[in-house]
């Protein structure tokens, strides 16, 4: 648990104190004492997913409620033929059977959940972060979920925050907690200790850093205090709540439509059968097959299994899938929210003008840019990297390098994006104290009060603000992004605060060309036609953003800006998300209010980002993306990682997440679909045979190797036009499905009942029905044939059916299934049917069945085909979709 009392407590005592009440060193943990503490306080994980061992997986393949019911019917088995049964009918072939299946299905899931856990675990090795910890005295880099109460970790800008620490050292060290406590803004952190720290919220405890949050600027070092779910972040953060949710939501929908159909099918079997043949316990065990059979017990395994199939054949198009159910969201996602820079431009910005405020050259606005950047302990950004490139232009480098060296910095305020400038107080060598602002135009130029021009400061008169704009309106119509530059005098004053970023004297502008790519059209137009909305978010110039968006062929009719949206209530931003394509002038948090309006709208979000800006919102939409390029925070938070900031990778990872998709629909759909309609008919059958149509053990056995089957899904083809659109994960169209081509096989069973009951076994039999039968051994022969019958004629329409409804078109004709599908359910067929034939045979009850019998299969089977092909047509009319 998070203990807040021992946080306090700490943050109220000075650095040693804490040392010594830990205990570690300020030269850190001594290395023999590191697993101790481990063993003590534990891991530094958030999800148990990773104590994923041999052990729990064993568990899980064998205890659930598919082998629960096995075994029960095992034991009942063991009860009447073993235990209760005379010496000459003593039979421990059923029960040994069960036994079989159990060992089978459950070692089927074994190796399935070990192969994803080894893909799982290669990607972790991947993705995973690294902190620098002194440990004994020496800088030693471990992976983050190693590090134990008592490290003392090195922080630096870009990193995250790996746990809960009370820092000791700092220096110009500046976070952002978005993570935690959703608020964008930026908080300087000290190691002093607070003095009423218990009264004091912690988020708002400067010498405490939470697990999650980022660092944005500076130096630091911690001693950590709480690791994995004792943290604050922990504490409140479910591991991957985000998607499971979305996932969990379509999941139980599903589930929920099951167990209705479960609730009335099931005790309707119970007490028809039992009724019908006083036999209870019998009745029971099969009441319990029929539940088993209506469940689609290989669900989870199909579902992990087409999730990893998907993020494995994204990793091979360069993306790599951190979070595995983010590949389901992936395919659900109708719109994709991205920010400008390296998306839809070009990845590096290059440094085009140098301005002063007339438009004239002005090597003083690149002189004092800088030096704002070159002293900039922030993270550095695309602008920050274009203006330090300029050391290397022949004719300005060396004086920039050399002003570099003769003007040491005092102090900053560094860049934050929701202030959108950067401060920096330089000591020039003349030993007075100038302080350089850059960023913004419209933030730098409201803290002006003098412009400059040819070395004068000229007082900004009533009409200053129009002249200003007219140059660099003319620049920001080109696309480009221009920031502006300010200084002002601050004689011996030493250190900044925001106090003094005022009446300031604008030097001039710094214009960049950040162009579009030349893919970005393109890709902005294969988005469209994935059905997803493509939606600007960027912090970024009105203009610029509408420029470029102009270009790369986004719709820039409607635009809304971080003013306008700030003075809008939720309902009216919820309104006003649905028809504005492009967002420009917004501060972090104004990101994450537009990602929620939109998700409140019932879309599934992403959003694409690469910045310390994008964290927030890279948390709060559906899905995640990041590049590989962008800083450490955001690709933590991210879900989805690009291994190249292209949106046509997205664009792939979009189609293979519906594929992924409609082929665990289609097990599901088709599954419980001919489930229902086996039960239907076993119901309709119960009610009238004198005998069960099927034991409980062969029903259990179709089911079983049925499902075997489905396990090659995830690799079957997929129809083009079927991942032309978002697809929804819900249950809603589930009971539709079930209820329109379930009881069309129970039409075709019922017709081979009839068939079975009237023609061939009294054939078989002597001419006799079961009723008139008197010998015990015919009357068994009778029912042993009728059940394999039925088992044959169940398991043919199952596989073919699977074939019929996998697509809209014509079966085999028109799609046909992967060569993998193919053969496994060809497979099947052949198999199912052999076994009939074999010595097998005889303990599940089935037995040898003539030539007619087939001759009457076939043209059943054929017919059946024909009128679900009839049924299909008429529900892809009434739905618009199949699966
Ligand atoms: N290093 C910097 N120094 C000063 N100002 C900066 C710096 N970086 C960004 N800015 C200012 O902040 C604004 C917003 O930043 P930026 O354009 O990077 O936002 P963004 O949302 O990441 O946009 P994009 O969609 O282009 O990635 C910029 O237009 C610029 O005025
Ligand atoms: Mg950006």
């Amino acid at each position: 648990m998070f203990s807040d009392s021992r946080m306090k407590r700490y943050a109220g005592c000075g650095a040693e104190e804490v040392f010594r009440a830990i205990p570690t060193t300020p030269a850190g943990l001594p290395q023999e004492r590191v697993e101790a503490m481990r063993a003590k306080y534990g891991e530094n994980r958030l999800s148990s997913r990773k104590d994923d061992t041999f052990p729990h997986r064993l568990r899980r393949a064998f205890v659930d409620p598919f082998t629960m019911i096995l075994f029960t019917l095992a034991v009942i088995s063991l009860i009447t033929d073993v235990l209760l049964a005379s010496n000459f009918t003593r039979n421990i072939t059923t029960s040994l059977i069960i036994c079989v299946m159990i060992l089978v299905s459950g070692a089927i899931r074994l190796v399935q959940e070990t192969r994803a856990k080894r893909a799982s675990d290669r990607l972790d090795r991947l993705i995973h972060t690294n902190v620098t910890v002194k440990r004994g005295g020496v800088l030693v880099d471990i992976p983050a979920e190693r590090l134990v109460v008592g490290d003392l970790v090195m922080l630096s800008a870009g990193g995250r925050i790996p746990a809960d620490l009370r820092l000791v050292k700092t220096t110009n060290l500046f976070v952002s907690q978005a993570a935690i406590t959703g608020e964008s803004a930026i908080l300087e952190k000290e190691s002093a200790p607070c003095p009423d720290a218990g009264r004091t919220p912690f988020t708002r405890l400067k010498n405490l850093a939470f697990m999650a949050s980022s660092v944005i600027s500076g130096r630091g070092e911690g001693v950590v205090l709480a690791v994995g779910r004792d943290t604050l972040y922990g504490n409140f953060v479910r591991p991957d709540s985000k998607n499971s949710d979305a996932f969990q939501r379509g999941e139980n929908s599903v589930a929920w439509v099951l167990i209705r159909f479960m609730a009335v099918l099931v005790p309707a079997v119970f007490l028809v059968s039992g009724v019908a043949r006083g036999s209870w316990l019998e009745s029971f065990a099969f009441a319990l097959s029929v539940a088993v059979g209506l469940t689609p017990e290989m669900l989870p395994l199909v579902i992990n299994a087409c999730l990893a199939r998907g993020s494995l054949s994204m990793s091979r198009k360069r993306a790599i899938v951190k979070n595995i159910d983010a590949m389901q969201v992936l395919g659900s996602m109708d719109v994709l929210c991205i920010d400008k820079t390296g998306t839809l431009t070009q990845e590096s910005i290059l440094l085009e003008y140098y301005l002063d405020i007339l438009g004239g050259e002005s090597p003083e606005a690149l002189e004092l840019a800088y030096l704002n950047s070159f002293h900039h302990s922030g993270l550095s950004n695309p602008i920050d990297s274009a203006i330090l490139a300029c050391r290397t232009m022949p004719d300005r480098g060396g004086r920039l390098a050399e002003l570099a060296g003769l003007c040491r910095k005092t102090d900053e305020i560094p860049f934050d994006y929701e202030r959108k400038f950067a401060s920096t107080l330089v000591r020039t060598p003349e030993k007075s104290h100038l302080l350089i602002v850059k960023g913004d135009i419209q933030r730098v130029f409201s803290r002006c009060r003098f412009v400059e021009y040819r070395g004068e400061a000229i007082p900004i008169g009533e009409n200053g603000e129009g002249s200003v704009s007219a140059i660099v309106d003319e620049m920001l119509e080109e696309g480009m992004k221009v920031i502006a530059v300010a200084k002002k005098e601050l004689g011996a004053q030493e250190r900044l605060s925001p106090a003094d970023e005022n009446d300031m004297t604008l030097v001039g502008y710094l214009a960049f060309f950040d162009a579009p790519k030349r893919s970005a059209a393109q890709s902005v137009e294969d988005l469209k036609r994935l059905r997803v909305t493509p939606k600007v978010m960027t912090g970024d110039n009105s203009q610029t953003a509408l420029s470029i968006c102009r270009r790369v062929g986004l719709p820039a009719a409607a635009m809304l800006t971080g003013a306008q949206i700030g003075g809008l209530s939720d309902e009216e931003l919820r309104a006003a998300v649905k028809e504005t394509d492009i967002f420009a002038e917004l501060t972090p948090g104004q990101k994450v209010r537009l990602l929620s309006a939109l998700r409140e709208n019932g879309r599934t979000a992403g959003f694409l980002g690469d910045g310390m800006n994008d964290i927030p919102a890279l948390n709060e939409a559906d899905v995640g993306i990041s590049v590989d390029t962008a800083v450490d925070a955001a690709k933590e938070a991210a879900d989805v990682i690009l291994l190249e900031k292209e949106l046509n990778i997205l664009g792939q990872g979009i189609m293979e997440g519906r594929r992924t998709f409609v082929n665990m629909l289609k097990y599901i759909k088709i599954t419980a679909s001919s489930n229902f309609g086996n039960i239907l008919s076993v119901v309709c059958a119960s009610v009238a045979l004198p005998f069960f149509p099927m034991t409980a053990i062969q029903l259990l056995l179709l089911n079983l190797l049925y499902d075997t089957l489905c396990i090659v899904l995830p690799w079957d083809s997929v129809d083009a036009e079927d991942t032309e659109t978002p697809r929804e994960w819900s249950g809603k169209t589930l009971s539709g499905f079930m209820l329109s081509f379930g009881p069309i096989s129970s039409i075709f069973d019922i017709m081979t009942f009839l068939f079975l009951y009237f023609v061939l076994c009294p054939r078989l039999c002597g001419g006799l029905l079961y009723t008139q039968l008197a010998d015990p051994a015919l009357r068994l022969r009778y029912a042993a044939l009728f059940q394999t019958g039925w088992f044959l004629e169940s398991m043919w329409t199952q596989v073919l059916i699977l074939h019929m409804l996998r697509t809209k078109k014509i079966p085999f004709l028109q799609s046909r299934a992967s060569a993998p599908v193919l053969l496994i359910t060809l497979l099947g067929i052949v198999v199912f049917t052999g076994l009939t034939l074999t010595p097998l045979a005889h303990p599940l009850g089935l037995t040898r069945l003539p030539l007619e019998y087939f001759g009457f299969l076939l043209p059943v089977v054929l017919l059946y085909m024909l009128l679900v092909s009839f049924v299909k047509r008429l529900y892809i009319r009434q739905h618009g979709e199949l699966i």
